[in-house]
């Protein structure tokens, strides 16, 4: 569902994010920041913007690296944060997340905002739960996440060297 922008969207008041070893799936998104409280505005999805078309042909060879960095912004339209992402495309997958991606309209523009389900404290991992077809859904569910030396997190991490962090805080 599309909802109208909110101000911290608009003015890009995001938390603080940091990239560390997952609890449950290669690297994750961890909150940085002290506290952040439900409906809090924690991250943007972003991304390059491509067609469903090119989206199937992506999709096709993510699947077979079973790591996905793909968001369906509408029927025609979809978000690939694989290579032009930033760090909330860590975030991994939960059917019990404490985020919620919203897609919000931000000055004639599509974006998605991920947000606080629930009260999140520093050093916790985020979750949001993805929409992806139902053989993906079953992957989670089994936990069959195939490894690839390009998407261990290492490469992505040496191109982008000033975005990631890699030390997890001590939630002490
Ligand atoms: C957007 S990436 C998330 C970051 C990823 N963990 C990494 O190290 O690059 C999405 C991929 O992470 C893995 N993943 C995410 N959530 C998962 C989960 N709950 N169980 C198993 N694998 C998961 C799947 O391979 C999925 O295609």
């Amino acid at each position: 569902m599309i909802t109208c922008a909110d101000i911290s969207l608009q003015r890009k008041l995001y938390k603080q994010i940091l990239i560390a070893e997952s609890d449950v799936a290669g690297y994750g998104a961890f909150l940085g920041s002290s506290v952040a409280y439900p409906g809090d505005l924690i991250a943007e999805y972003t991304g390059e913007i491509i067609t469903e078309e090119e989206a199937d042909r992506r999709g096709r060879l993510y699947d077979k690296q079973a790591c996905s960095y793909l968001f369906n912004l509408d029927e025609e339209r979809c978000v690939d944060a694989r290579q032009f992402g930033n760090k909330i495309r860590f975030a991994n997958h939960s059917s019990k997340p404490n985020c919620v991606p919203k897609i919000k309209l931000v000055n004639g523009d599509y974006r998605i905002g991920i947000y606080a389900k629930q009260a999140i404290f520093q050093g916790d991992e985020l979750f949001f739960e993805y929409m992806y077809d139902a053989h993906q859904r079953q992957q989670f569910v089994n936990n069959e996440r195939v490894d690839d030396s390009e998407q261990d997190g290492l490469i992505i991490l040496k191109r982008f060297p000033d975005n990631y962090i890699l030390v997890r805080p001590s939630s002490d």
